[in-house]
């Protein structure tokens, strides 16, 4: 081996799920309970070494962005200041609030940069790396593919900053490779008492800085799912003294969803900053209607628990979901596209439909019926195509943040996998899975 080798950094992937939220969205953020799932549908992020180790190179093909910077460029000695840490091992530490003075410190390395989107993202990027990487760290490719429809309300953002988060937790050495496969149960379950915090809550916290930066102010549910998996019953803690509560719910009920995207594009922090000034305008309406949603999301976490979940839990469910669509649409929240789904589905008599994520546009979750036959829905999903929306197959409750490193790649196909060529020219979502994913069960999960 030579020593250009022994230096070269490893290349690795990482990846987090998309979600679902199916009661609650924007009540979340002003600390009411919410429900939400992760989805099947990913972000994948692949990191590989640069020919040149001063380089630090973004391909975003999924939003157009190709974006590099030489690392010794950085403001590193003004920002060191800025960064908190922990006095026991040095890690740096998550603050309540974006550091205005970081952000600002950045913008010289952002100034070239016109298209909103994506500036959002590298300073989203920026961001994160100077706090959780350093002028050390090698410049790495940073290729990013996702099979969630971006600014749909299936949480595209959230999944994204936990890939940064993830993958820089891991360049930085502040988290070890996750050791645990695909059927595996966790081997060391953490210690809640313990001081030290698990990987995961580290790539969770890091990874809400990251949702913070792309809109302002989140609840953190949608980068907790990405983080954990599965199905959470979730309650961002509004005192900063407190951690959030988040309650796995590992016997998630076997409900039928149908997803179903209108294809408008919105943007999250629009429409949380139109509940904000609600909020401010008529104070003791929205809490009112907040306070209702925290309730019905309350009562479905019940039902769902409940063992033996049948068919009267299912119904209870349905109405649920049609009362927070109702209080979402007071909120000023829905699309005249959303309400159309929730027409065709009430008449097709399929199921109980709400809007999914922030709303405005994006997606649309229908509960359906367990007396549906498949040619119902299939007739229905025909009715979406002709108004232009597309419905997605998508399974409830996946894992959560994993990493694939080059070592548990075969040889033969290690220059593919991690090709950073390859990678951006991946056209399916199943190509997309497949080539990251190489065979699922080599992908280990924190
Ligand atoms: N694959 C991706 N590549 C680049 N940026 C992404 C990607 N996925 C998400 N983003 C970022 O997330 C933003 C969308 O987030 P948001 O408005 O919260 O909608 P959602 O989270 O519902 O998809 C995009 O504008 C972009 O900045
Ligand atoms: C509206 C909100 O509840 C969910 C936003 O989800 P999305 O970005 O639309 O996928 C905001 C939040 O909880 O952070
Ligand atoms: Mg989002």
């Amino acid at each position: 081996m030579t020593k250009l080798d022994e230096e070269r950094p490893a290349s690795f992937c990482v990846s987090a799920p998309g979600k679902v939220i199916i009661y609650g969205e924007h009540a979340a953020v002003f600390g009411k309970p919410a429900i939400a799932a992760a989805l099947s549908l990913r972000a994948y992020l692949q990191v590989t070494p640069n020919d040149d180790p001063n380089t630090i190179t973004l391909d975003f093909p999924d939003i157009g962005l190709s974006q590099s910077w030489n690392r010794h460029d950085l403001p590193w000695e003004d920002i060191k200041g800025y960064i908190q840490r922990s006095s026991s091992d040095l890690k740096p530490l998550v603050t309540p609030e974006l550091i205005p003075e970081i952000t600002d410190l950045l913008s010289d390395a952002l100034d070239d940069i016109d298209n909103r989107m994506h500036y959002v993202l590298c300073h989203c990027f920026l961001y994160l790396y100077v706090h959780l990487c350093s002028h050390d760290t090698l410049g790495m490719h940073f290729t990013a593919r996702s099979t969630l429809p971006i600014g749909a309300g299936l949480g595209s953002s959230a999944s994204t900053a936990v890939c940064l988060a993830a993958s820089m937790a891991y360049l930085g050495g502040h988290v070890e490779r996750p050791v645990t496969g695909l059927n595996e149960r966790v081997r060391s379950p953490h210690n809640k008492h313990h001081a030290i915090i698990s990987p995961a809550d580290f790539i969770d916290e890091w990874s809400f800085v990251g949702e913070k930066c792309f809109h302002g102010n989140p609840s953190g549910i949608d980068n907790a799912v990405a983080t954990h998996g599965g199905a959470v019953m979730f309650q961002r803690t509004v005192s900063s003294i407190n951690p959030n509560v988040r309650t796995n719910m590992r016997n998630f009920p076997p409900i039928k969803l149908l997803l179903t995207n209108t294809k408008v594009p919105r943007s999250t922090a629009e429409l949380v900053g139109g509940v904000g000034k609600m909020n401010i305008e008529f104070p003791q309406v929205s809490q009112a209607i907040l306070d209702a949603i925290g309730h019905l999301s309350n009562e479905a976490y019940q039902l769902m628990i409940r063992p033996g979940f049948a068919e009267e839990e299912l119904l209870i469910l349905q109405k649920l979901v049609n009362i927070n669509h109702g209080l979402l649409v007071s909120m000023g929240v829905s699309h005249p596209t959303l309400e159309q789904i929730k027409v065709i589905t009430d008449t097709n008599k399929i199921g109980a439909t709400k809007l999914t994520g922030a709303g405005g546009g994006g997606c649309a979750i229908t509960l359906i019926g367990s007396d549906v036959s498949e040619e119902k829905i299939q007739a229905t999903i025909k009715q979406f195509e002709v108004h232009g929306f597309e419905t997605f197959e998508t399974s409830l409750g996946g894992k959560g943040v994993g990493l694939l490193h080059e070592s548990d790649v075969s040889l033969e196909t290690r220059d593919r996998v991690f090709s950073p060529e390859v990678f951006q020219s991946l056209g399916s979502r199943k190509e997309i899975e497949n080539l990251a994913g190489v065979d699922q069960q080599v992908w280990k999960f924190w």
